[in-house]
């Protein structure tokens, strides 16, 4: 079965999504946006790793190669790590639009079982905007983009303000990125260019 439900269909005053200027030319990677980032920071162990680069409007392409540590039946993949995989790959969409969103609802769809070492590819796309709330759709497929369909999920973001990590987020986190003057930087360029 898949298809979202309501709740992801875009209202009727809803925009397509507009590119940034000085978003990532298509091709490039776009990097980690933590360092402890579970889906895509390097200082994460067990976290998936996951590398996205800039597509063509506001698209990309990501991977993600599944290690033991990321097993739920013996030899395959557990869905939740699936679903974070595909979490981290449209939050990433994000950094094309110069948005900082969060998840506010994620539907997904599992198709075929991924076995351990398997490299996942990731495709996804913003389909719609309508004020904060941003859509978007994404695929993952075995081995390659040919690769037979695993994972689909679509998603609803919402814009937030730098505000939302620093009141929720522990102060231990919160004050070692307030010292990490390239983290800073990088936050601020999504404040000054809305
Ligand atoms: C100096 C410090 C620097 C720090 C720098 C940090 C930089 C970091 C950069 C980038 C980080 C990106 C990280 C990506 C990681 C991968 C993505 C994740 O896993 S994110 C984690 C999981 N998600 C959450 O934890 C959200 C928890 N939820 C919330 O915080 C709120 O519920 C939130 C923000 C989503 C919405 O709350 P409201 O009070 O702001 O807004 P309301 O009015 O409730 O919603 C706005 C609109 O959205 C709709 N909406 C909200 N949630 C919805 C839902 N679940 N389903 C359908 N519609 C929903 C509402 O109906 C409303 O629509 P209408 O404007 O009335 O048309």
């Amino acid at each position: 079965m898949s298809g979202s439900s309501a709740a992801l269909q875009p209202p009727a005053d809803a925009v397509k999504p507009v590119r940034h200027p000085d978003a990532p030319a298509p091709g490039e990677l776009l990097g980690a946006h933590y360092e402890h980032c579970f889906g895509c920071g390097p200082g994460q162990p067990h976290g998936l790793h996951l590398e996205a680069r800039a597509g063509e409007g506001v698209s990309l392409t990501a991977e993600f190669t599944v290690q033991p540590a990321h097993q739920g039946a013996p030899g395959l993949a557990h869905g939740g790590v699936l679903a974070t995989a595909l979490d981290e790959t449209l939050g990433s969409l994000n950094w094309l639009l110069r948005t900082i969103a969060v998840t506010g609802r994620l539907e997904t769809d599992f198709l075929r079982p991924v076995p351990v070492g398997t490299t996942l590819y990731l495709e996804a796309e913003v389909t719609a905007v309508a004020g904060r709330k941003i859509y978007c759709t994404a695929t993952g497929r075995l081995g390659g983009p040919g690769g037979p369909l695993a994972v689909r999920a679509d998603a609803l973001f919402v814009e937030v303000k730098v505000d939302h990590f620093v009141d929720h987020g522990r102060q231990e986190e919160i004050q070692a990125v307030m010292n990490d003057p390239d983290q800073i930087r990088r936050t601020r360029a999504f404040e000054v260019n809305p």
